[in-house]
């Protein structure tokens, strides 16, 4: 499956442990990780979490992440890409679910795409929001706001499960 997390250093140390938890989760599912492919933040705690776990990892980046990103040399497998385009793709083509952790724009802009993919019938993989501080409630009133104005869909916003566990949220991803 694959996880789309925060990659800023600067992120708050209770979630390196939350992305921690997933990727301990998930291996222990007996999953496998799709991820960005980089070995800093939360990305790099969830990719080491499913390895110790016994799960393999696979990383996509794009070329001209791999020293800013820092990629991954522990990746059982780094996908090297030429585009942004191209990564989503592929992370898209070789999961079969996707989980959003807290991250900041570039995992909105990863989940909004599979999002709205979903709730446009363009695949049926589920689409998983995992928020147990309110990290996202900002993001989620909003939507609300528009599907309330008439600029989105009740079908739209149950294209995506909201979870407030780990647990709750890979049972979502397994469904
Ligand atoms: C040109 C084009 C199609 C851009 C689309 N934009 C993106 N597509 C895929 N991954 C992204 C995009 N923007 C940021 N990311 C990645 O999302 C990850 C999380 O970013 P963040 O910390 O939430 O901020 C980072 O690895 C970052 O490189």
């Amino acid at each position: 499956m694959s996880v789309y997390c925060g990659s800023h250093s600067s992120v708050p140390r209770g979630y390196l442990d939350l992305a921690d938890a997933v990727g301990s989760g998930l291996a222990a599912r007996g999953w496998s990780l799709v991820w960005g492919g980089s070995q800093v933040s939360m990305m790099g705690a969830v990719a080491r979490a499913v390895r110790r776990g016994g799960s393999t990892t696979v990383g996509v980046i794009p070329r001209a992440l791999v020293d800013l990103e820092k990629a991954d040399p522990e990746a059982d497998e780094l996908v090297v890409v030429d585009t942004m385009r191209e990564r989503k793709r592929e992370m898209d083509e070789r999961a079969d679910a996707f989980l959003a952790l807290p991250g900041g724009l570039g995992t909105c802009e990863e989940l909004f795409e599979v999002w709205t993919s979903r709730y446009l019938g363009m695949h049926a993989k589920p689409v998983v929001l995992l928020d147990l501080d309110d990290h996202w409630e900002g993001m989620l009133t909003w939507v609300r706001e528009l599907r309330a104005r008439g600029f989105a869909s009740q079908l739209a916003l149950d294209a995506l499960v909201v979870a407030r566990t780990v647990d709750e949220a890979l049972d979502a991803c397994a469904a």
